[in-house]
């Protein structure tokens, strides 16, 4: 999916916390975001993922402005994620489920995530109790389990021990290429970004500072 995004706008009571342009995001590339702590990534991405409305400009999905269709075909990945209180597997099933898939369309598709993201361990823990890092890690496979065409991820491994961040970067290169899906990832982890993005773009007090080149 491509994104363009044309004279943003937004505040926070008075304080402007994000001014751009022109900004656009290539489709089927992993684009990453990077930036100082309150440089307004986390805010485009609610923005772009339709979570937050109250801004100026325009912005759009393949040339369409946010629908329904649109809506169904993005994810948005929060760095603290929130999970029901219910099993790891209710929890990375529940996108299936609410797109009336069968189950045993769901159990084969649900074993694969969670063998894919090395957490089959986890498959009948409930949610709530696991540890950050469990939890980005699931809330990684619900995101991905429906195939969405624009996946938008918060510091998707902040929490993540080394030898994980190799499985869940390794995922997210493989949806990226299997899928033909548009990826947008903040990280402060710069090698990472070398690692998986195809572009950069670098966030300053809420303006595009720099794209690509830069790391
Ligand atoms: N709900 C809110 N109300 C008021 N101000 C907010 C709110 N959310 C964010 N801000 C402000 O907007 C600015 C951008 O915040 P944002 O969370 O987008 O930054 P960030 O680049 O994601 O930072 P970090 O790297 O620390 O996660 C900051 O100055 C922050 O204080």
């Amino acid at each position: 999916m491509e994104i363009k995004i044309k004279n943003l706008k937004k505040y926070y009571n008075d304080k402007l916390v994000l001014k751009i342009e022109e900004l656009h995001i290539e489709k089927r590339k992993i684009t990453g975001i990077i930036g100082p702590n309150g440089a307004g990534k986390t805010t485009l991405l609610r923005i772009i993922s339709g979570l937050d409305e109250d801004f100026s400009g325009r912005i759009t999905y393949d040339n369409s402005t946010l629908n329904n269709n649109i809506y169904d075909n993005m994810t948005l990945v929060f760095q603290k994620p929130y999970l029901f209180r219910r099993s790891v597997y209710d929890n990375i099933a529940y996108p299936l489920k609410i797109r009336k898939k069968n189950k045993a369309e769901i159990d084969k598709r649900v074993s694969e995530m969670l063998n894919r993201l090395q957490i089959y361990n986890l498959k009948n823990e409930k949610a709530h109790l696991l540890s950050g890092g469990e939890s980005q890690k699931v809330a990684l496979a619900r995101a991905l389990i429906f195939k969405p065409k624009l996946v938008m991820l918060d510091e998707p491994t902040s929490n993540i021990d080394p030898e994980s961040i190799k499985t869940i970067e390794k995922e997210i290169k493989n949806y990226n290429s299997n899928e033909k899906a548009t990826i947008i990832i903040i990280t402060h982890n710069l090698e990472q970004a070398k690692r998986l993005c195809d572009n950069t773009i670098y966030l300053e007090n809420g303006r595009v500072n720099r794209i690509n080149g830069f790391l």
